[in-house]
């Protein structure tokens, strides 16, 4: 196993705990009314209006906030690069956490620029009025046509898949119906259309959010696109600053640097590569660290299935078929307001390391009469985006499930029915309400899976960086979870051990 991640001292973490019951609501924070008014969209539900950690501590930071008292700044006239690093434990509410403060700046840049053009409107006005008296045969000039102003977004949001392309893209959206911005999610799986129409929408764009290497395309034929950034967001930044993405990445930094203000870079992990990485280009780098970094929650637990032992004698395609059918047929949790067990759909991730192994899986676990689909970067994107919404909790209902439930929004998905297209459903033996998913760490980067509660880690992942992004897809928000990790002959059960020790303990996975 890699050591691979970057300590945070006890004496940071007790000193951000203490800076955090600061902020009990979001109503502590200083963002515009309007702001306020958008996090309802954003979170719908009553038990939502307390800020997560990652949020208390990252907000007040971002919008310059210093304990109690809090300083505007002045967004227009401030010109120096500020750069945060926003490290908090998976399914902390990042998103939100870097988002809110962003908006808030959009909107006060907004209001400044407007103030500013109708002074200078008055003043040309003025000037016209005059000229008009001293000149009196000179023609009417023609009214200026309104050039296409091209794209020129305040912000920018870098993500490594499309899949988050499109989630970011969400909760940005929710926020814009209350708060008024435009945001522009491009991504490799939108047509080259859909992207023009996005980026060079004739009412202008302020939020761009892309993968690396797209942007990093559009902006080589078009550099302009870059010249108005004041905020940008490196999401997943072990990942955009890990090797195949870096390129890209820091191209897009060097570019949008001139009109830059705030650079924050998000993370649920700090390797060491990234460590040296801030420390060489950020020296002055502000780190906005939450206490459980690194810590996978107490409400995930983790088990280990034997691989060696009878029934499975190393054969470990059998024991996951065996672990999800256990998981499948397992009593649903007991509802009070029905006198009974709900039968709610089970949703597993199981982990592999190597891509091929999606397939090859997936594969063997149909066989056993289970609806299992590989997810990889060539799954074909249209049943791809079906298979995640229903495990991220945005597939669309239908009419009478709505009306079951008598609210349309805040209530978790369940879908009672088995699906009859399924892979498996052809097959005698049927595990019903039980969707797997099989993924290599393309599913365990930042997708929001808030209704998975069983993760099964086919293979020993080789890091704590993989063991923390791979488990963070349980458990998230509050919820519980449990991990399965198969173990076969070969595996490091004393790394398994370790790990399952320092979650016993709460501590962190260093
Ligand atoms: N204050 C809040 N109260 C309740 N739920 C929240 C709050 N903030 C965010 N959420 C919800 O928490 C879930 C996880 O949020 P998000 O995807 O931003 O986590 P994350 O920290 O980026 O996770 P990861 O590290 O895995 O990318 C989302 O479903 C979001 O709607």
């Amino acid at each position: 196993m890699q050591r691979t991640l970057a300590e945070v001292p006890y004496g940071t973490r007790s000193s951000v705990k203490k800076g955090m019951q600061e902020v009990e609501s979001f109503e502590d924070l200083p963002l515009l009314s309007t702001v306020q008014d958008a996090i309802k969209d954003a979170l719908p539900g009553l038990e939502y209006r307390i800020p997560t950690p990652s949020q208390r501590v990252a907000i007040p930071a971002l919008l310059g906030m210093e304990g109690k008292k809090w300083r505007t700044r002045n967004p227009v006239a401030k010109r120096e690069l500020e750069s945060y690093l926003l490290a908090a434990e998976t399914g902390s509410g990042k998103t939100l956490a870097y988002l809110l403060p962003i908006v808030d700046a959009i909107k006060r840049e907004e209001a400044i620029e407007a103030e500013e053009k109708e002074r200078e409107d008055a003043v040309k006005a003025a000037e016209a009025q005059e000229k008009k008296r001293d000149d009196i045969f000179e023609l009417e000039p023609p009214p200026l046509s309104k050039a296409v102003d091209p794209a020129r977004p305040r912000a920018i949001i870098l993500v490594p898949t499309a899949e988050l392309v499109t989630q970011v893209g969400l909760v940005a959206k929710s926020l814009s119906h209350v708060a008024k911005f435009r945001t522009a999610p491009i991504s490799a799986a939108n047509t080259p259309t859909v992207i023009r129409k996005r980026l060079f929408s004739e009412n202008g764009v302020d939020v761009v959010i892309s993968t690396p290497p797209l942007l990093a395309s559009i902006a080589e034929s078009n550099p302009n696109i870059l010249s108005r950034v004041t905020h940008m967001v490196i999401d997943e930044a072990d990942s955009l600053l890990d090797r195949s993405f870096k390129p890209s990445t820091t191209e897009i930094l060097e570019r949008a640097t001139p009109s830059l203000k705030k650079l924050v870079l998000c993370s649920a992990t700090i390797p060491r590569y990234l460590d040296k990485y801030l420390a060489e280009h950020f020296p002055f780098m502000n780190r906005l660290v939450t206490p459980n970094l690194h810590a996978i929650p107490r409400r995930v637990q983790l088990g280990v299935v034997d691989v060696a032992k009878e029934p499975y004698r190393g054969n470990k395609n059998l024991a996951c078929a065996d672990t999800i059918w256990s998981i499948g047929k397992s009593n649903g949790d007991y509802d009070p307001s029905e006198g009974k067990e709900t039968v709610e759909t089970k949703r597993i991730m199981v982990f592999v390391n190597e891509r091929e192994d999606t397939e090859r899986v997936s594969q063997y676990l149909v066989t056993k009469g289970i609806d299992a689909m590989p997810f990889h970067r060539d799954t074909d994107p249209a049943r791809q985006a079906a298979t995640l919404a229903s495990f991220t909790g945005t597939e669309k209902k239908s009419k009478k499930d709505m009306e079951k439930e008598g609210d349309s929004e805040s209530k978790p998905v369940k879908v009672e029915i088995a699906d009859k297209s399924s892979p498996a459903s052809g097959n005698k033996r049927h595990l019903p309400n039980t969707k797997v998913i099989v993924t290599t760490d393309l599913g365990s980067r930042g997708i929001d899976t808030v209704s998975v509660r069983y993760v099964i880690l086919y293979d020993v992942p080789h890091t704590t960086i993989d063991f923390i992004h791979r488990l963070g897809r349980t458990g998230r928000m509050g919820r519980r979870g449990r991990g399965i990790v198969l173990v076969g002959p070969g595996d490091r059960s004393d790394v398994v051990k370790e790990v399952r020790e320092a979650m016993f303990r709460g501590e962190a996975l260093i």
